[in-house]
C-alpha cells in the first residue's frame, strides 16, 4: 500500500469522476485507518463530515470546531489513500477573508476538494430545526472568495444550500444556480424531502450535483443505483462509519460491563491481522529490513 498519488492527481480524479457521468461514491472517514478501510474496496473517494470529526471530539456540530482542527484532521485523512478526500467546511469559519484562508489551509493538506454552505455563524446540523441561511449576496461573497483564493485549479469547491428546509426548493434552486455562476464546482442541496426534490434540483441545475445520504435525517434514503439513475454525481454517507463504529463500541462496553470480559464479542471484532492489513504493517517490516540489512563497504567487506 503505496501512497505515491499527490494532491493535484486526487483533484484530477475527482474532477474525471464527476465529468464521468457515474456516482462517486464518498463514505465518510472519521481517521486515517476508516479511509483505508474505504480505499480498501472499490469506493472512489473519501469524505470528512464537519458532524463526525466534531462527535469525535465529544462536541455537537454547531460550528465549535477550528479551521486548524479541520484542516489538521482532513490532511491526516486525505494522506491516508490515494482517493480525492472531500472535506466539510462549515460555513468556511467566517466571512470571505476567513473562507480565502480555509481554502488555502486546505489545499495545503492535500484534500480534494470542500463544501461550503450558506448558514449563518454559528451553523447548525443541515437536517435539524433552528438554522438560518445567510443573505444570497454573503453567500456569493464566501463562493467568489474561494474560487478567487484556490491556487491549483483543479481543487474542488462544492456551494451548499441549506435553503430548501428554511425557504423552500425553488429559493433553494434559485441560490444554487447563483453560486454556479460565482465559480461554484459543484452544488450540494441539503435536506431535500422526497426522490421528487431530488429530481427537480437535477432538471434545475446544470452541474455536478451531491446527494447526502446522512441517517436519521429529513432526505429518504437513496440507494447508489437509484442516485446514479436520478443523474447525481455524488454520493455521501457522512456519518454512517462513526455510527456503526459507536454502536459496536457501546455493545462492547455493555458486554464489558455484564460479563466482565470481551470473550462474547471478540467474534465481532475486527481481527489483528486485518488491522496490521490496513496499517499494511508487512511493507514497514520489509522497508526496515532493507535499511538495516545492509554492509559498509571496508568493514563488512
Ligand atoms: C453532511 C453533514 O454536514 C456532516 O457534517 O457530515 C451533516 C450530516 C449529519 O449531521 O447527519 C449535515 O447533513 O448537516
Ligand atoms: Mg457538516
Amino acid at each position: 500500500m503505496t501512497h505515491r498519488i499527490s494532491p493535484n492527481q486526487k483533484r484530477k480524479a475527482l474532477r474525471a469522476g464527476l465529468a464521468s457521468g457515474r456516482l462517486q461514491r464518498l463514505p465518510g472517514a472519521f481517521s486515517p485507518l476508516v479511509a483505508r478501510a474505504v480505499a480498501d474496496r472499490g469506493f472512489e473517494g473519501v469524505y470528512v463530515s464537519g458532524a463526525a470529526l466534531a462527535a469525535d471530539l465529544a462536541l455537537p456540530d454547531i460550528g465549535l470546531t477550528t479551521l486548524t482542527e479541520v484542516a489538521g484532521r482532513g490532511g491526516q485523512i486525505a494522506r491516508a489513500t490515494d482517493l480525492p478526500t472531500l472535506i466539510d467546511a462549515d460555513t468556511g469559519f467566517g466571512e470571505a477573508a476567513n473562507v480565502a484562508r480555509t481554502i488555502a489551509a486546505l489545499e495545503d493538506a492535500g484534500l480534494a476538494g470542500c463544501h461550503l454552505e450558506d448558514q449563518v455563524n454559528p451553523k447548525r446540523c443541515g437536517h435539524l430545526d433552528g438554522k438560518e441561511v445567510v443573505p444570497t449576496p454573503v453567500m456569493l461573497q464566501r463562493v467568489r472568495a474561494a474560487v478567487q483564493a484556490r491556487t491549483d485549479p483543479d481543487f474542488v469547491i462544492c456551494a451548499r444550500t441549506d435553503a430548501r428546509a428554511i425557504e423552500g426548493l425553488d429559493a433553494a434552486i434559485d441560490r444554487a444556480k447563483g453560486y454556479v455562476d460565482a465559480g461554484a464546482d459543484m452544488v450540494f442541496p441539503e435536506a431535500l424531502r422526497t426522490e421528487a426534490e431530488f429530481a427537480a434540483f437535477r432538471q434545475a441545475v446544470d452541474m455536478p450535483l451531491l446527494a447526502n445520504m446522512t441517517e436519521f435525517g429529513t432526505s429518504p434514503a437513496l440507494t447508489a443505483r437509484r442516485l446514479e439513475d436520478l443523474g447525481y454525481n455524488l454520493v455521501i454517507w457522512p456519518v454512517s462509519s462513526l455510527r456503526a463504529a459507536m454502536g459496536a463500541v457501546e455493545d462492547l462496553f455493555d458486554t464489558l460491563e455484564t460479563e466482565g470480559t470481551q470473550a462474547s464479542h471478540v467474534d465481532r471484532m475486527q481481527t489483528r491481522a486485518r488491522l496490521y492489513e490496513l496499517v499494511d504493517y508487512a511493507s514497514y517490516t520489509a522497508f526496515d529490513k532493507q535499511l538495516f540489512d545492509f554492509k559498509i563497504p571496508g568493514r563488512d567487506a
